[in-house]
């Protein structure tokens, strides 16, 4: 079959082609309109909360759209917020760029787009039983979005992702970070959120996403950047660096968008 990706012949304006969910109702990602998102007192009241447990080794693959570290941890919790009773543990991170810095988040807010977007994946262990199933789910997952800003500072926890990139280079490989990585170093000091249910922005598009997207960016620098930009798509000799594969802003339509100013 036709491998999707972001060029014109194979890109998000026609994935739907393929993966009919890609033109459902609760697409992902969205502009963030800030006017209409709704301040949802009963958000304030039941905290959102997350623990995650420091690791060494984790796996880091090139799946030929990014990079992706595996990391399940059964000890890890997200809760609250807009997650009901339900608690969500943590299965892998990966992120979303573009070809310059002025583009490469997937959410944008009120039209504007950030350099780029980290996505910590959680699923649902109190209702489903793997996170496959969970992914069948309306409130099967919940995805943590964190905005990239290009800043002077480089961030030591990226630090840790881009110095094992040249070992995965094409697509399929993969190795461990040999560095301790602890998720909360990926989240911002303040900790204020917009969330919208939607879906996932890469095929199959499931629409089985709790979305809850922080406010504060935090700050990569354009060389850890351009790092992930030389990335291959490919598995061998041929070089299509992997410059973009963020999806476009889809429809609200008449979805909530609430805040929680944490
Ligand atoms: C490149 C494929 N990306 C997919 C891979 N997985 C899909 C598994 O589908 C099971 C039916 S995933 O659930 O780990 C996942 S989360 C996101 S995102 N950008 O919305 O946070 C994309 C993807
Ligand atoms: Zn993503």
């Amino acid at each position: 079959a036709a491998e999707w990706g972001y060029s014109p012949t194979n890109g998000p304006d026609v994935w739907a082609r393929l993966f009919p969910q890609a033109g459902g109702a609760r697409q992902s990602p969205v502009d963030i309109c800030t006017s209409i998102a709704s301040s949802d007192s009963n958000l304030e009241m039941k905290k959102l909360t997350f623990a995650y447990e420091s690791q060494s080794d984790l796996r880091i693959l090139n799946t030929g759209h990014g990079w992706k570290v595996e990391a399940p941890q059964s000890g890890s919790r997200l809760e609250g917020g807009p997650l009901g009773e339900d608690i969500y543990q943590l299965e892998q991170f990966h992120c979303h760029w573009g070809e310059t810095s002025a583009e490469g988040s997937e959410h944008t807010v009120d039209g504007r787009a950030y350099a780029g977007e980290l996505h910590l994946v959680h699923w649902n262990t109190t209702k489903y039983q793997s996170f496959a199933e969970a992914a069948q789910h309306p409130d099967g997952l919940a995805v943590l979005g964190v905005f990239f800003d290009v800043g002077n500072e480089s961030n030591d926890e990226i630090e840790k992702i881009v110095s094992t990139l040249s070992e995965i280079k094409f697509k399929g490989q993969f190795t461990d970070i040999p560095d301790v990585i602890d998720p909360t170093t990926f989240l911002p000091s303040g900790l204020g959120y917009w969330t919208y249910l939607g879906s996932l922005t890469t095929p199959p598009c499931n629409e089985c996403v709790i979305w809850i997207v922080y406010k504060e960016p935090i700050t990569v620098t354009e060389e850890q950047l351009v790092q992930f930009r030389c990335l291959s798509a490919c598995s061998g000799e041929a070089e299509e660096f992997i410059v973009k594969n963020y999806r476009p802003p889809q429809p609200l339509g008449n979805r909530a968008l609430r805040e929680c100013n944490a």
